[in-house]
């Protein structure tokens, strides 16, 4: 036994060196026309007997520098779902502090089931023969994968199983990509991958907010969040009724009651981008419409503070008491001038930046406006279909309350949680203030001493509140009494005045009386 199969690997040792010899000759001595007719015959030839089909797909299709999407999507299906069946693989660190991933090593073969049909996966490379200089910064081998299976099956792969690849490709590379955080404020910048100028520059975007650690009251939670699902799953829907894939929210309400947190969370929730952008930073309204034609779909655009970024609240007005303004306005525009960084941006560009034809390019784009002061914003800015959804986010409530003690104090309920809901009632409390009230000060802290912490506060609060309401009182109550001097002054002058008149007038019809006579 031992024996035959010793001699059987001579034998077929020998005959794979003939063969390589033989097909060494042929490349060497055969005429270029005459290999070629050989070589594609043979193919057909072997089409005939041999009855597997086979997809090739190169990494740089072309002469293109950009990776293949098909490329891109397969290379995750297989890292995600065969690379543990590979025994060759190849590790990398995606991003930093992260853990490692594995792919297929180059010349590697998987072999999968998709509906009880058998292929197989191979990665390849195959390395130019000619060397050049390469331009662009990637290497000159050029990898493929092919995909081999019974020409049987032809239909159903190629309609069903590659689509299934493709669209499970981009979920994973979606789910797993690196979120960004964009800002407009630096100067412009270069894009690694596109190789040109962009005006954003962005840091890994890292919020750790969620909608469950956000304290809300649960109905308007949910609806929030149903509202943002459904906007993402909403593709067919937009394009049926003829409008552009996007969304605005207007997010207002006092300092410190959670909108900025908010914006993260929603960005959490649906794995989007965050462009924040800044626009006191931007030059005139050409510069913003570039920005927003520099933005990726699946992203949330997100302007803070809207009243106070711009003068857009006055402009209207302005141009109303024009003639009245006129001489102040030249003092400013001369100061404009002079100050030639500050921002152009007017109220009619930001307007079509939200929603002129600009604006639905891309797709899948939140806009979220967050303000202090909903009331000084001009009404064309927050109508429906530029700002579809306004979101008031108040002072902290019990609902909410209970969600910050879950969260900081780890408590479902204790016997003091009716007196803050009492005391929540009677003062009011951003969620911010509740939170850095309910944070442990010291080691010693345990949560029924940070709820007293939290008592205490609120003790303060509504003292404070009470010493400031009757300041206030005695400050009305001053200016009142002021007025009502003023008031009684001017009645008393008026009175003096209208005697004098009276004694006047008798005076001059004496003076004419006399010349009568
Ligand atoms: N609803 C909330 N739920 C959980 N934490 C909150 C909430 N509101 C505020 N906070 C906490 O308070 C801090 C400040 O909140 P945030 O920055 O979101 O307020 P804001 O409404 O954006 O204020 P501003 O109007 O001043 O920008 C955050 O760090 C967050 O932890
Ligand atoms: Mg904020």
């Amino acid at each position: 036994m031992m024996m035959m199969s010793g001699e059987m690997w001579t034998q077929l040792g020998s005959a794979v060196a003939s063969l390589m010899f033989a097909w060494a000759m042929f490349q060497q001595y055969f005429p270029y026309e005459l290999r070629r007719h050989i070589e594609k015959y043979g193919q057909k030839l072997v089409g005939l007997v041999y009855p597997y089909v086979q997809i090739t797909f190169n990494e740089y299709p072309g002469d293109g520098f950009v990776r293949s999407k098909a490329y891109i999507a397969i290379e995750t299906y297989l890292m995600a779902n065969s690379s543990s069946r590979a025994k060759r693989l190849r590790a990398d660190m995606e991003r930093e502090n992260q853990s490692l991933v594995f792919s297929m090593d180059d010349h590697e073969e998987v072999t999968e089931e998709f509906k009880g049909i058998k292929l197989r996966w191979a990665s390849n490379k195959s390395i130019p023969s000619r060397q050049s200089i390469s331009f662009y910064p990637r290497e000159d081998d050029k990898r493929y994968y092919t995909l081999t299976f019974h020409r049987r099956y032809r239909d159903v792969i190629t309609k069903t199983y590659l689509t299934h690849v493709m669209d499970e490709g981009k979920a994973i590379q979606v789910k797993k990509r690196q979120r960004k955080l964009y800002t407009n404020s630096g100067s412009e910048s270069w894009n690694r991958y596109t190789y040109r100028r962009t005006m954003w520059s962005h840091v890994q975007f890292e919020h750790p907010a969620t909608f469950e650690t956000l304290a809300l009251e649960p109905k308007m939670k949910q609806e929030i969040i149903n509202d943002l699902i459904t906007f993402s799953k909403a593709k067919e829907y937009y394009a049926k009724v003829g409008k552009a894939w996007k969304r605005g929210y207007l997010l207002y309400g006092p300092p410190g009651t959670g909108k900025s947190t908010m914006i993260a969370a929603m960005a959490n929730l649906l794995q989007y981008d965050v462009y924040d952008l800044e626009l006191t930073s931007v030059k005139d309204n050409t510069e913003l419409r570039k920005l927003l034609i520099d933005t990726s779909s699946k992203s949330i655009i997100m302007i803070e503070d809207i009243d106070c970024s711009l003068d857009l609240t006055g402009q209207r007005k302005k141009e109303k008491e024009k003639d009245e303004d006129k001489e102040k306005d030249l003092v400013k525009k001369a100061k404009n001038e002079d100050d030639s960084k500050s921002s152009k941006v007017t109220l009619s560009g930001l307007l079509n930046f939200i929603d002129g034809l600009w604006s639905a390019c891309g797709g899948e784009r939140l806009i979220v406006f967050t303000t202090n002061y909903v009331e000084k914003l001009d009404p064309a800015l927050i109508r429906r279909g530029r700002m579809d959804k306004h979101i008031e986010l108040s002072y902290c409530s019990f609902e909410a309350f209970k969600v910050l003690a879950k969260n900081y104090l780890d408590l479902d309920s204790h016997h003091l949680f009716t007196t803050v809901g009492r005391l929540l009632e009677e003062t009011n409390m951003t969620p911010a203030d509740v939170a850095e009230n309910l944070m442990p000060k010291c080691a010693e802290d345990d949560p029924e001493s940070c709820l007293e912490n939290l008592i205490k506060a609120f003790e303060k609060a509504k003292e404070e509140a009470r010493l400031k309401a009757e300041e206030e009182e005695r400050v009305k109550k001053e200016e009142e009494r002021l007025k009502a001097e003023e008031e009684e002054k001017q009645k008393a002058d008026k009175e003096e005045k209208e005697k004098g008149e009276c004694a006047e007038e008798v005076k001059d019809k004496k003076i004419s009386d006399e010349e009568v006579k």
